[in-house]
């Protein structure tokens, strides 16, 4: 059963059964890592709150194969640029652990002693703009951009050339996705890891994450639980009445729900978005 709270900019739904509460701890994996994590390893593996995290299961694992590249005995950019690159794509709703899987990725790599560093989308300011951080508190330091091409003259050539990896996270938010995961993998040989979500409120595609799975050596779709009744979650509710398809927010915003749910739900926020429509026009002696 859902509640129906009608109130301006305010949550319409309030779940019944909140499966997975979240914890406010913040949980800093490094204090000194900018951007550019190093081969001297900055994370050790046995410190690492990444690596003992629960995985969330997989749905759809195009290409199941181990994300990891071979480890290249040399970094030079013309090394780099001749060999070759991979894309990896993790998709899901929101709350499905797509930021968790891609700093558990990220890290995998740091662990493999590669050169990486971590692109989020400055319109999503929730946590600052220095890091990316789970909705459980694991953050690791980013670069923030408006877009993916500002990335090599903001990280600077030097740095970039020693990247062998780059993680992109909210890539529903970069409208040049496409052309970057191309450039950086077919033609600079470094492997791309990106995560967002692949479809919006309304469930269309959001921004230009689908078009890079044409591009992409591995896709995996997580799903999340549905706050409504716990079965698996593959679509993100919006509780409030904004129809924006862009509208930054977390759990005061959005839940994760099952297809049940999900329709269920819509029809709810719907009859609420046409109260308050219907209460617009009414004059303010009347109300
Ligand atoms: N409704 C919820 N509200 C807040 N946190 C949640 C909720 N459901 C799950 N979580 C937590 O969020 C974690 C996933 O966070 P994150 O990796 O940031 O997901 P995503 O990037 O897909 O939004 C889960 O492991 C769980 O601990
Ligand atoms: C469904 C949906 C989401 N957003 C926003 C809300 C959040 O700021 C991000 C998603 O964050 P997460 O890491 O996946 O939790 O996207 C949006 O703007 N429009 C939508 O329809
Ligand atoms: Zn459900």
């Amino acid at each position: 059963m859902l509640t129906i709270t009608i109130s301006r900019m305010q949550s319409l739904i309030t779940p019944t059964f909140l499966f997975s509460p979240m914890s406010t701890k913040a949980t800093p994996l490094t204090s000194n890592l900018l951007y550019l994590a190093s081969k001297s390893n900055l994370f050790s593996k046995t410190q690492n709150p990444i690596s003992s995290l629960p995985l969330k299961p997989i749905m759809i694992s195009l290409k199941p194969t181990d994300f990891r590249i071979q480890t290249r005995c040399v970094h030079s950019k013309s090394s780099r640029s001749t060999s070759s690159g991979e894309i990896h794509v993790i998709v899901g709703p929101m709350f499905s652990g797509k930021t968790t899987t891609l700093l558990r990725r990220v890290q995998a790599e740091i662990n493999d002693g590669r050169n990486v560093a971590i692109i989020k989308s400055n319109k999503d300011d929730r946590y600052g703009l220095d890091s990316v951080v789970t909705h459980d508190g694991i953050k690791l330091p980013c670069c923030a951009l408006p877009n993916l091409s500002s990335f090599r003259q903001k990280f600077g050539q030097d740095a970039y050339d020693q990247l062998d990896v780059i993680g992109i996270d909210e890539a529903q938010f970069f409208e040049d996705l496409y052309d970057f995961c191309h450039d950086v993998a077919d033609h600079e040989g470094k492997t791309v890891i990106v995560a967002g979500l692949d479809g919006d409120y309304l469930r269309r595609s959001f921004g230009s994450v689908l078009n890079i799975i044409p591009l992409a050596d591995s896709v995996t779709k997580l799903s999340a639980r549905c706050e409504i009744c716990g079965k698996r979650a593959f679509f993100t509710l919006r509780k409030t009445e904004e129809t924006q398809t862009e509208l930054i927010g977390g759990a005061d915003v959005y839940m994760p729900v099952c297809r049940q749910h999900y329709v269920t739900g819509q029809v709810a926020v719907e009859a609420a978005r046409m109260v308050l429509e219907s209460q617009k026009f009414q004059c303010s002696s009347c109300v």
